[in-house]
């Protein structure tokens, strides 16, 4: 297998870490793979890590207050180390300026492997396997009692090797909460929480600003899943309170929207709408809705960019109705 180089981001002089430098007397620094709302992401090479690494950095003074939201990963990302869709953790710590996680290198986010798409959309059978890896990855996060609270295609990656190619992991642990206390049960909710998560993908709850649960967890899942099959979500970054009201919108039975996902994709949304906020979710039976969206497919054949995108243009339905307008 041919090794994977990631795409690299232009230098724009705001770089944290220099080309070359050796980060900790260890880690070589090869280029800037991409610069996040918090910190920035650096590809780098590791003489002990058989394969390649990247380095997430954050300054450890952000806007003149200690920025608490890489620490709070780096304990999650350490607690979480085993679990098949959590990237490996190689090293984690702080310098005086500071705060650093090195982990696996892994493949493009799924947002811009769906942009690849020369359709902008994947097939259905992609997409099932997707959705049914992220609910695994969901339950490694939530059985540990937490939650991850910014489920998006861009924080969902391939691995890079012959072993994990086909092996989804669920990255950015920053916005993690626990919602279990130690003995398993659930902790109180909160009235009027902070915001938490990405605007586009957040449940209706969530802009209601109720507490969020698993159950919040899995609506961004789902809407993950319908923006991969249908080029975009029905809704635009417009007035929040449009937004909200094109989510309740969406979520009605009959949508007309809903339905252009298809009818295993229609069913399996409609049940995670359902789950409540004291639901604990089943895991598999969710999961098992989406079995027939795979076609002949098994977790190990060929995703969509493997195969030149040839499912994503066949899959069933013409590119119009895919490509409607957002509301
Ligand atoms: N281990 C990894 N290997 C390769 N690319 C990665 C890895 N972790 C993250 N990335 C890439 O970097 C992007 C940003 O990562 P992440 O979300 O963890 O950073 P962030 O600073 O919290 O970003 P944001 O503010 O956008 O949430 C991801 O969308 C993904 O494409």
């Amino acid at each position: 297998m041919k090794k994977y180089t990631p795409p690299l981001k232009d230098r724009n002089g705001s770089e944290l870490l220099q080309m070359n430098e050796m980060f900790r007397g260890r880690f070589k620094v090869r280029g800037l793979i991409g610069r996040g709302g918090y910190g920035q992401i650096y590809y780098a090479s590791d003489p002990v890590f058989p394969d390649d690494v990247v380095i997430k950095i954050e300054p450890v003074i952000r806007r003149g207050s200690t920025s608490k939201r890489m620490l709070l990963e780096q304990k999650i990302l350490y607690r979480l180390q085993g679990r098949p869709h959590v990237p490996i953790m190689c090293a984690s710590g702080h310098t005086d300026q500071l705060n650093f996680i090195v982990m696996q290198l892994l493949g493009p986010n799924i947002g811009d492997l769906k942009k690849r798409s020369p359709v902008k959309r994947l097939s259905p059978s992609t997409v099932a396997r997707i959705i049914i890896q992220g609910i695994a990855a969901l339950r490694d996060v939530h059985s540990l009692g937490y939650l991850h609270r910014d489920v998006k295609p861009a924080n969902m990656c391939f691995g890079i090797t012959q072993n994990t190619r086909h092996v989804l992991k669920l990255v950015d642990y920053g916005l993690v909460r626990r919602f279990m206390n130690p003995d398993g049960t659930r902790r109180k909710l909160r009235n009027r929480p902070g915001f938490r998560g990405t605007l586009r993908y957040v449940s209706v709850r969530v802009h209601d600003r109720k507490d969020q649960s698993p159950a919040d967890d899995f609506v961004s899942m789902a809407y993950s899943g319908v923006e991969l099959l249908l080029v975009n979500l029905p809704w635009k970054l417009a007035h929040i309170e449009d937004l909200r009201n094109a989510k309740e919108e969406f979520q009605q039975p009959n949508s007309p929207f809903l339905q252009l996902t298809g009818p295993a994709y229609t069913i399996f949304c409609a049940a995670v709408f359902s789950l409540r906020s004291s639901d604990q979710p089943d895991y598999s039976a969710l999961q098992a809705l989406l079995f027939d969206m795979m076609g002949d497919k098994s977790m190990k054949d060929a995703y969509d960019w493997e195969e030149n995108y040839r499912d994503a243009y066949s899959n069933g339905s013409s590119s119009e109705n895919k490509d409607f307008a957002d509301i």
